[in-house]
């Protein structure tokens, strides 16, 4: 498809690579010659200077672009301007999109300002978006004027991502406030950048036309917010004050809902600022150098590890038996995700994947990893399939300490030749389907994991007296004590 992004900032370029890397025609326009120039020469695609808001430049768009795009996305930023630059940029400059594309689609990128519920509620699409600043009564005006000509609307939450996290960046200057909701503070609504741009691609490609909420699964109060990063980064939590009046964006407290957007099979890859911030090496990175550190992992990063004991490796190679044997050396709880799978169903496992699919069960392994960040003190036996899920890879290592239990395929044939429990080995040859599935997933298991421990020539006591050392010495050089979480 043609598509025109209209605004190369920080949304529209990453927008724009994303089109042209799924193989779309796309031509990229920015507001500044010298960004154009420079754009033009990095990118595989041309990226021109116009002014949305001047109705002749448009045209002249119009003329230089040849034919009708089938999507023009307006991505163009007026943050840093106030109303007057909101009626050029958006309002104008949707104006003279429509009438100098008018066989175009225009994806217009609005914002949650326009919600201006204060009192904590969950808000959809349908809830009401009467804002009082201003500002975000031009943004209404615009989408109304998109929706009738037939295009799209996506209210983007708070953007943060590489180099931009006003959240992260006040926190560690030590400017950051929690305002009102009872020394709670209000909702914080966020995206990362990443999916914000997937987002608006995907809102052109595969969902029907209309308005979306376009932010994370995890609305999260300024003290949930913080406590978690103070956790992270052994700095103080801001302190509580009443909510500023005086800023440009109203102080609002809401829980904006993605779920419009979730149903049109839209899934995140942040799904939780939190998971970001662990999960992005780039974002805390980039944010300390601005604020003139050497970009180094904070001291406590290597503490953020949980102080668990993770066990990956394929059916059979023993997490399930090896890990409780393990919890009971070390003196830890024990948790087999198989086992959280089941009690949250109220099924069996060849049930789940009679019902749901293997997709189905997989869904349900990542929430129950999910479900264990925050907790200390655990072993933890996973599924084999646990790391065919690149999301969960990182929740692993969040967790802690994690050990791949290995053994020969036809070992693991024969230690499991005689449960019924497993649908994947459930076929007229098991011992191949191991084989497949011990290539397939070993560089997986290697990636995932800090050690690998060969089983096939020791007992399961023999295996976890092994990993339970092992942990011990590990635990004694990151953290002398297991810590208490903030969230357990
Ligand atoms: N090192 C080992 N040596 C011999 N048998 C083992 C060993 N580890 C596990 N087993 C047996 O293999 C079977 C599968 O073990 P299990 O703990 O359920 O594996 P997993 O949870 O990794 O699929 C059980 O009957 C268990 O007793
Ligand atoms: O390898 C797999 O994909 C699976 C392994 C099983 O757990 P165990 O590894 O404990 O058998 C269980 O999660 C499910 O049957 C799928
Ligand atoms: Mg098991």
């Amino acid at each position: 498809m043609r598509y025109l992004v209209i605004g190369c900032g920080y949304i529209g370029e990453r927008v724009a690579d994303l089109l042209h890397e799924a193989g779309h025609d796309v031509a990229g326009v920015t507001h500044s010659p010298e960004s154009a120039q420079r754009l033009a020469a990095a990118k595989p695609y041309p990226v021109h200077a116009f002014d949305v808001s001047q109705a002749a430049e448009v045209q002249a768009l119009s003329e230089k672009f040849g034919g009708s795009p089938a999507w023009v996305i307006h991505c163009a930023s007026s943050s840093r301007g106030g109303a007057e630059t909101y009626r050029q940029v958006h309002l104008a400059g949707c104006n003279n999109l429509r009438a100098s594309f008018p066989a175009a689609k225009i994806l217009f990128t609005s914002s949650t300002s326009v919600y201006p519920q204060t009192d904590g509620s969950v808000v959809t699409e349908e809830s009401d978006a009467t804002p009082d600043r201003e500002t975000s009564q031009i943004l209404r005006a615009t989408e109304e004027l998109v929706l009738a000509g037939g295009g799209s609307v996506a209210r983007l939450a708070g953007i943060y991502g590489p180099s931009r996290s006003f959240v992260l960046k006040s926190y560690l200057e030590g400017t950051a406030t929690i305002e009102g909701n009872d020394g709670n503070g209000r909702y914080l609504n966020q995206i990362h950048r990443e999916d914000a741009a997937r987002a608006l691609v995907h809102l052109t490609t595969t969902a029907p036309l209309g308005i979306y909420n376009v932010t994370d699964d995890t609305p999260v109060t300024q003290r949930e917010c913080y406590t978690a990063l103070s956790w992270r980064f052994e700095k103080l939590m801001p302190p509580v004050t009443e909510p500023n009046t005086q800023r440009k964006r109203a102080w609002t407290h809401k829980r904006v809902s993605n779920a419009k957007l979730r149903s049109t099979g839209f899934t995140l890859s942040y799904p939780s600022y939190e998971e970001a911030i662990a999960q992005d090496p780039d974002l805390v990175r980039s944010i300390m150098v601005q604020l003139g550190g050497n970009g180094a992992a904070p001291s406590a990063a290597d503490a953020s590890r949980g102080c668990n004991v993770i066990l990956v490796g394929l059916m059979g190679s023993g997490k399930s038996t090896v890990g409780r044997m393990v919890a009971q050396s070390l003196g830890f709880g024990f948790a087999d995700t198989d086992h959280l799978i089941t009690d949250v169903a109220g099924q069996t496992i060849p049930e789940i994947f009679a019902a749901e699919g293997e997709e189905g069960f997989r869904v349900r392994e990542t929430a129950a990893l999910r479900s264990l960040i925050g907790r200390d003190g655990l072993v933890i036996a996973t599924g084999g399939g646990i790391v065919t899920r690149p999301e969960n890879l990182p929740l692993l290592k969040q967790l802690g300490f994690v050990v791949w239990l290995s053994a020969d395929p036809n070992v693991l044939h024969r230690r499991t030749a005689h449960s019924h429990d497993r649908p994947l080995l459930k076929n007229p040859d098991p011992a191949g389907t191991l084989r497949k599935l011990h290539d397939g997933r070993s560089p997986l298991y290697e990636q995932a994991s800090d050690m690998k421990i060969n089983t096939d020539d020791f007992s399961p006591q023999d295996v976890a007296y092994g990993v339970a050392e092992t942990a011990r010495v590990h635990f004694s050089k990151a953290s002398p004590a297991p810590r208490t979480h903030p969230h357990s």
